[in-house]
C-alpha cells in the first residue's frame, strides 16, 4: 500500500506555547486511523495540519510525497476534506450545500452523485428543497458530511463527527464511513466513542506535551 499522508517530526507552537512535538505519522492508502488522548493533548491541532488549516512550525507533512505548502489550498481541499463537530451549512437550502463543490470548482453538478450520497444517509430526493433551518442536528451532519464527500476526496478528516449524535443519526453516520473506507478512501478520526476507536485499523494516542508524545500502538 502506497503513504498517502506523512508527517515528519511535525511540531507546532502557537504564543510561545508548544503545543505538538515530534509527531511522526505515515498514513497508508485506506487505511482508518483514530487520534486518542486526554482534552488538549492536540488532536484537533493534528487534523488542522493535516487539512493546511495551519502550518506546521517543525518538520514537514507530505500528501503524495509532496509537501503539502505547495498545493493551491483549492486543490488540496479537493483531496484531503476536513468534517468539524460542529457541522456548517450556508446558503438557504440543502441543495445549495449539496451544489456548493461543484459550483466553487465550475463543474457541472453531478445529480446522480448527490442522489447517491442523499440515499446512502436515508435522506429523500425531495429534501433537497429543503431549507436548512428546518433540519434536525443530526440531519445537519449528515448533509455536512456527503457535502464533503461529494467531489471524492482521498482522505476525510473527522473531527468528533458523531459526538452528541443519537443512536440512529451515529449508525447512519457509521455506514457512510464505512461506504467511504470501502471505496479505498483514507480516514483519520477523532472520537471517544469506543466502538469507533475499536472499528480503526491504527490507533494514534497522544500525551500532553509535558508527557512523551505521540506514543504509537497497532
Ligand atoms: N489558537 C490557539 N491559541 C492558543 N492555544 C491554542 C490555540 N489552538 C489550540 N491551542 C491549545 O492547544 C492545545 C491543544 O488543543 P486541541 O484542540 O488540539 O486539543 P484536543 O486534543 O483536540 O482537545 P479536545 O479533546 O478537548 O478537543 C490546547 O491546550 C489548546 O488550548
Amino acid at each position: 500500500m502506497n503513504t498517502i499522508l506523512e508527517l515528519k517530526k511535525v511540531g507546532y507552537q502557537i504564543h510561545n506555547k508548544q503545543i505538538l512535538n515530534n509527531i511522526n505519522m505515515n498514513i497508508k492508502e485506506g487505511e482508518h486511523w483514530t487520534l486518542v488522548g486526554p482534552s488538549g493533548a492536540g488532536k484537533t491541532t493534528i487534523l488542522m495540519l493535516m487539512a493546511q488549516m495551519i502550518s506546521p512550525t517543525a518538520g514537514e507533512i507530505m500528501f503524495k510525497s509532496q509537501d503539502i505548502k505547495t498545493f493551491p489550498p483549492t486543490d488540496y481541499r479537493r483531496s484531503v476534506s476536513y468534517c468539524f463537530q460542529q457541522p456548517t451549512l450556508f446558503g438557504k437550502t440543502v441543495r445549495d450545500n449539496l451544489e456548493f463543490p461543484f459550483q466553487i470548482r465550475k463543474q457541472d453538478v453531478d445529480v446522480a452523485r448527490m442522489e447517491e450520497l442523499l440515499e446512502l444517509v436515508n435522506l429523500p430526493k425531495s429534501y433537497l428543497e429543503n431549507t436548512v433551518n428546518e433540519l434536525s442536528g443530526g440531519e445537519k451532519q449528515r448533509i455536512a458530511l456527503i457535502r464533503n464527500l461529494m467531489i471524492r476526496p482521498d482522505i476525510i478528516l473527522l473531527d468528533e463527527v458523531t459526538t452528541g449524535l443519537d443512536a440512529e443519526n451515529k449508525e447512519i453516520v457509521h455506514n457512510l464511513i464505512e461506504s467511504f473506507h470501502h471505496n479505498n478512501g483514507t480516514i483519520v478520526q477523532i472520537t471517544h466513542d469506543e466502538g469507533e476507536i475499536k472499528g480503526a485499523s491504527k490507533i494514534f494516542e497522544l500525551k500532553k506535551i509535558t508527557d512523551k508524545a505521540g506514543d504509537k500502538h497497532e
